[in-house]
């Protein structure tokens, strides 16, 4: 018999067993087996990955940013190398189907390597002219060690997003992946080590609520770039504050994709179902309450209730899957509650939201991909993120309206608008409140584009050029050419 194997934390360029004696299970959401037992870190953990980060940190930022960038290129090259074990790993941890892993975790976690890598060495300040006898530059500067704190949903991804700006421009940073998918932080520390990263610069610290408390709030931490829900994002901000640290925030959302009469409707359905079924609807971003023209709106139906009906449920590691299991049992019961309420407030389901016995899989969480219909705006499943595969349809009648309502959230992650008439698609965009917006398209994340949201949906930018001013500060210098005027 084989025993289950550990997880330990990676600190210091060393896999590293816990101080504490604490473990806790990493399951696999299609199987319910237990995957690893993962070491989870306590106080003194948290104090050995930010003195050896405070070590890595003196090194890594004395480097010039060319070779720090070559670093991250070869770190790219790596995981390009072992692209199908990492998508691998992540439909284990996550329950992600294989056919969207390769690419929208484990490419995009490359582009953000590559990306960053490139820009590493154009890192620089500004130049101001003061006259003939005097100028001013300012220097970008690292913060020093930066927490990344990761969700569930995107964890190499956002473990990416997060460790590639910050080791770009000279910082070094402890990681806490998701307690619920720990595996590949761990692989992406290995990858950064063969690829010459110095010891110290990424570290991987396992735990849950408290670990990641603990990390948001330690002295010798200097940012903290954290994904995840309202709530826990609120007290990070909090812990941030009390210590006068800098934070940035990727939080939730109740995103909006309107459809006017005159969209092309195959691509519009395809939006939308993208917007809602894709990594079974546990996206940040995705556009949930979807809001389609009067017209429009019997056809629409017809078409997005056969192909969403047409989708394969089952085993994640068959490439013909397109629905796996939800991250855990807790999360499927929350969806299901969200369908039963919906169901209560009136509106109309048109397919899905059942849980689904999976021939093999009978401890996987799955449920069907579910359409609300006659939904109203003050329903709580058009306001709360459900963060599953449900989609409400409402329908409108006039632009004012549909702006208006789709603006009418707490959030401001995302929104999506689909038309034929480019100036009706300018003029909505430029009036919806939201941080990352497509015409015609939804939820595409492209290196380089900034991502991230407004009000309670976040702050800061992640996966673009804006995102290197998150982990610098600016110094300024003032050179005196002439003489110093003195009237003592
Ligand atoms: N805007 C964005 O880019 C994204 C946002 N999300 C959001 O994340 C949420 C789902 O992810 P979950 O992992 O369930 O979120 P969560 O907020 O429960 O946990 C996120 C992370 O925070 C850690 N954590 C929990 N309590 C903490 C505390 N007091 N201090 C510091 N860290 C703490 C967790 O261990 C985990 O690593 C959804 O609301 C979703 O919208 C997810 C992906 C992307």
């Amino acid at each position: 018999m084989t025993s289950t194997p550990e997880l330990p934390l990676f600190i210091g360029g060393r896999a590293t067993p816990s101080a504490s004696q604490d473990r806790f299970a990493n399951i696999n959401p299609a199987t319910g087996e237990v995957l690893a037992m993962v070491h989870e870190a306590d106080k003194r953990d948290v104090d050995a990955a930010v003195v050896a980060a405070q070590a890595g940190f003196r090194e890594w930022s004395a480097l010039p940013g060319m070779a720090r960038g070559r670093v991250l290129l070869r770190a790219a090259a790596l995981m390009r190398e072992r692209r199908d074990e990492l998508a691998e790993t992540e439909v284990r941890d996550t329950g992600k189907p294989i056919s969207e892993t390769p690419f929208a975790d484990v490419d995009s976690a490359i582009d953000a390597l590559e990306f960053y890598g490139g820009l590493a060495a154009d890192i620089k300040g500004d130049h101001l002219d003061l006259g003939s006898t005097a100028f001013a530059y300012t220097r970008r500067e690292p913060l020093g060690v930066c927490v990344g704190i990761g969700a569930w949903n995107y964890p190499l991804q956002i473990a990416a997003w997060k460790s590639a700006p910050a080791l770009a421009t000279g910082n070094a940073m402890i990681f806490k992946p998701s307690e619920l998918t720990p595996t590949n932080a761990m692989k992406l520390a290995e990858i950064y080590q063969q690829a010459g990263l110095p010891d110290g610069v990424f570290n991987v610290v396992h735990g849950r609520s408290e670990t990641g408390h603990l990390l948001a709030s330690h002295p010798g931490v200097n940012k903290i770039s954290f994904t995840g829900s309202v709530p826990t994002g609120r007290k990070v901000f909090g812990d941030a504050a009390a210590g006068l640290k800098q934070a940035t925030l990727e939080l939730g959302g109740k995103s909006p994709l309107i459809i006017f009469s005159d969209a092309q409707l195959s691509n519009a359905v395809s939006a939308a179902m993208n917007a809602n079924f894709y990594s079974m609807g546990e996206v940040c971003s995705n556009g949930t309450r979807v809001f389609v023209h009067e017209d429009l709106h019997a056809d629409f139906m017809a078409l997005l209730k056969a192909r969403t009906e047409a989708m394969t449920i089952g085993d994640p590691m068959d490439p013909t899957t397109r629905v796996g299991p939800l991250i855990s049992k807790a999360h499927r019961d929350r969806v299901l509650e969200y369908v039963r309420l919906g169901i209560e407030e009136g509106a109309y389901l048109v397919t899905g939201g059942e849980p689904v016995n999976v021939p093999g899989f009978e401890d996987g969480n799955f449920v069907s991909p579910a359409i609300f219909d006659a939904c109203q705006d003050d329903m709580r499943i058009c306001k709360e993120e459900i963060f599953g595969p449900v989609m409400s349809v409402l329908t409108f009648r006039e632009e004012e309206e549909v702006v208006e309502r789709a603006n009418a959230t707490e959030f401001g992650l995302a929104a999506g608008v689909f038309t034929q008439n480019l100036t009706l698609a300018h003029r909505v965009v430029a009036r919806l409140q939201a941080g990352s917006c497509w015409i015609n398209n939804y939820n595409l994340t492209p290196a380089g584009v900034p991502f991230g949201g407004i009000r309670q949906s976040g702050i800061g930018r992640e996966n673009c050029r804006e995102t290197l001013d998150h982990f610098t500060q600016v110094k300024s210098v003032y050179v005196e050419l002439g003489d110093v005027e003195c009237d003592y």
